[in-house]
């Protein structure tokens, strides 16, 4: 069981939690930015066919309070949002989960990073390459092995230099190695020296997502959990945005990127997660999209037949524009 740990570091954590969730539900659902099996697509040097990250039935519930409920009722009730979610990553490869709006995608991300709500009841096994975790485990790998990568510029403090805000995340270098660092990192994600003066308000959209990237990637982790970096960018810059998750991948380490852009999932990862309803129902590699015949659940299938490029293929349940009503990507990228 994975289960929360009491301690002022988890009350913190939920609570830092709690004003992601609240950034989350503001800007998700306004600009539609941040809030944030086996196919073995690359094999690393490292890994000997163990996963990189491992989630095996996860579940999370919230404890919801109601008020106006009767007297002769309870006022409190459990809220199960995922359920028997089981999920892996190897090394060198791009999983992405594409699931609809409120489906319990950033649950997903936030369980696995050990960021977990006062009032959630979380289960469930993950392993970090190949051991298991714990609460605890996930809070200390936070940043230093698993990162998370949200697209909101609202993540950075507004205050402070960048530069100074991306050397922070390396906590165990001296103040020369964690400069050297962040320097080669930027130089690496095309950012001039120029831009560690700057302050988050001053960096373009583009800018803004290298730089969330290379805090991520400040203390070499192995898994990069990336919770929509994509919404606001046009589809040529979103495949440009997530080039730079390849290229992690392709270095021997795993991504686990969140959309719900399944077009986009399509052309950068190796294998889709689709998610449904709080749990995967299907995991297919991307070559298995080329047929639907090679994909098993009929919502996975029902997403195939919704995909612009089928327009024809679709049947009853189809609407004017020819997209399937299992669409679920009704916002798109420009909302
Ligand atoms: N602390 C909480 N208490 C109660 N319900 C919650 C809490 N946090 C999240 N939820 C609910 O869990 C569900 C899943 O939310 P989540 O943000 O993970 O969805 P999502 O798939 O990321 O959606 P989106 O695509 O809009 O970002 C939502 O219905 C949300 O209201
Ligand atoms: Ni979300």
């Amino acid at each position: 069981m994975l289960e929360k740990a009491n301690d002022g570091a988890a009350a913190q954590a939920a609570s830092a939690n709690k004003a992601a969730a609240i950034a989350h539900e503001q800007t998700t659902h306004k600009d539609a930015q941040l809030h944030h099996h086996h196919t073995h697509a690359a094999t690393s040097h490292h890994d000997g066919g163990h996963h990189l990250l491992q989630v095996e039935d996860l579940n999370v519930s919230f404890c919801m309070y109601d008020e106006d409920a009767p007297y002769f009722q309870a006022k409190q009730r459990d809220v199960q949002v995922l359920h028997g979610l089981s999920i892996a990553v190897h090394a060198g490869e791009i999983v992405a989960v594409v699931g609809a709006s409120g489906s319990g995608k950033t649950l997903l991300a936030d369980a696995v990073l050990g960021l977990f709500e006062p009032n959630s009841t979380v289960t469930g096994r993950i392993w970090f390459d190949g051991e298991r975790m714990d609460a605890e485990g996930l809070r200390a790998l936070r940043g230093h092995g698993l990162s998370l990568v949200p697209q909101s510029v609202s993540h950075l403090d507004p205050m402070m230099r960048v530069g100074k805000q991306v050397e922070g995340f390396a906590n165990a270098l001296s103040k020369a190695e964690r400069k050297a660092r962040r320097e080669q990192l930027f130089e690496r994600y095309g950012l001039g020296p120029e831009v560690a003066r700057l302050y988050p308000h001053e960096l373009s959209g583009g800018m803004a997502r290298r730089v969330l990237l290379c805090c991520a990637l400040m203390d070499d982790p192995r898994v990069i959990v990336a919770d929509e970096p994509t919404p606001g960018l046009d589809l040529d810059l979103a495949v440009r945005a997530l080039d730079d998750f390849r290229s992690f991948a392709n270095e021997g380490n795993g991504v686990l990127l969140i959309t719900h852009d399944i077009e986009l999932a399509l052309r950068v990862a190796d294998r889709v997660a689709v998610f449904k309803d709080g749990t995967v129902v299907e995991e297919a590699a991307v070559a298995n999209f080329a047929d639907p015949a090679l994909l098993s659940d009929p919502f996975t299938r029902a997403l195939w037949h919704a995909l612009p490029e089928h327009d024809f293929a679709a049947t009853a349940s189809t609407d004017e524009q020819g997209r399937g009503n299992a669409s679920i990507d009704k916002g798109g990228r420009s909302c």
